[in-house]
């Protein structure tokens, strides 16, 4: 761990290596219910919640990148296909069962870090969510008009949390969170929440950061929040990494390959799938210079 980054290019430029990471679940697996059998419905539901059987759910495989400064990554993926999983993997909130991960800062996951009260205001959570995140008290105070501007919660921000609704509350998270200037920010799904004006707001915000040089990485079944926000896009499927590219290239290449799978020949998308499985260009194993942390497991 201790040599100096080789095998990727442009290595000084990398914010974050991901490095063959696979994650298993261990798992329940029930029989089907058989509501024939003796107790009816209430008996085979009886049966569904008892026992089952220990199985193992790969959520990830084998999936390796380098992340670079300024590259502002949209993860995108069928319902499953592993993309929360790899935003928790990158946040250091859940270990691989192989590979690792190396970050040059501590990416900070958006939601998650931030744990607000719903009983408090608005307003004393973003003290507190601020300060959960190590920010001081005279940092906090300079950027409070910030955030609340950001949250778009100007007129609500005295009323208690558990009176937002979700997308209000997950519009403070975003601006809490975007707040303290992280190197590497992970963003799941929290951007489909807001309207027109949060959406521009965060565009703005995730553009900050990427001119800092920083790294953001945005999960979303939105494909044009994707090309709004993104220079380069990531697609996995039941866990495999299937494509790494520019945006455009990435998105269209999706969106025909799920045309198939749901109005055309599943087997032709399956073909289009192995393909472009195949043709990704191996990355090849990478060394971590001294300094990089690894995030290999919760911290
Ligand atoms: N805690 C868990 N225990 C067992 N299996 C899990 C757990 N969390 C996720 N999985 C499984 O891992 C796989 C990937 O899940 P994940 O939530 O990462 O997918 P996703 O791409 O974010 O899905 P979605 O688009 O539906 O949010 C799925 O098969 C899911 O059932």
């Amino acid at each position: 761990m201790d040599e100096p980054l080789s095998g990727i290019e442009n290595a000084n430029a990398a914010s974050i290596i991901v490095d063959d990471i696979s994650v298993s679940y261990r798992t329940k697996r029930y029989a089907p219910a058989d509501e024939s059998k003796s107790g009816g419905a209430v008996g085979a539901l009886r049966r569904r919640t008892s026992g089952g059987r220990q199985t193992t759910n790969e959520a990830l495989r084998g999936v390796s990148f380098v992340g670079y400064r300024g590259d502002s990554i949209g993860v995108i993926g069928r319902n499953g296909s592993g993309k929360s999983t790899l935003m928790q993997v990158l946040a250091g909130l859940t270990k691989p069962s192989k590979g690792g991960v190396y970050a040059a800062s501590e990416p900070i996951l958006l939601g998650v870090n931030a744990a607000l009260i719903s009983s408090l205001s608005g307003a004393q959570n973003v003290r507190l969510g601020c300060l959960a995140m190590g920010m001081k008290e005279s940092e906090i105070d300079r950027k409070y008009s910030q955030i609340v501007e950001m949250s778009g919660l100007e007129d609500e921000i005295n009323y208690p949390m558990n009176s937002y609704s979700s997308g209000m509350s997950s519009r403070l998270r975003f601006a809490i969170a975007a707040a303290v200037d992280p190197e590497i920010l992970l963003i799941d799904e929290a951007l489909n929440t807001g309207d027109a004006q949060f959406k521009a707001r965060s565009k703005q915000r995730m553009d900050e950061i990427r001119q800092q040089a920083g790294t953001v990485f945005l999960v979303s079944h939105s494909l044009s929040t994707i090309k709004a926000n993104c220079n380069r896009c990531i697609w996995l499927d039941k866990g495999d990494f299937i494509m790494d590219g520019d945006t455009e290239t990435v998105t269209k290449e999706y969106r025909n390959f799920v045309w198939r799978m749901t109005e055309g020949s599943k087997e032709y998308g399956q073909k289009i799938r192995a393909e472009l499985m195949q043709s990704r260009p191996p990355l090849k194993t990478v060394i971590v210079d001294r300094g990089w942390r690894s995030a290999k497991g919760p911290r």
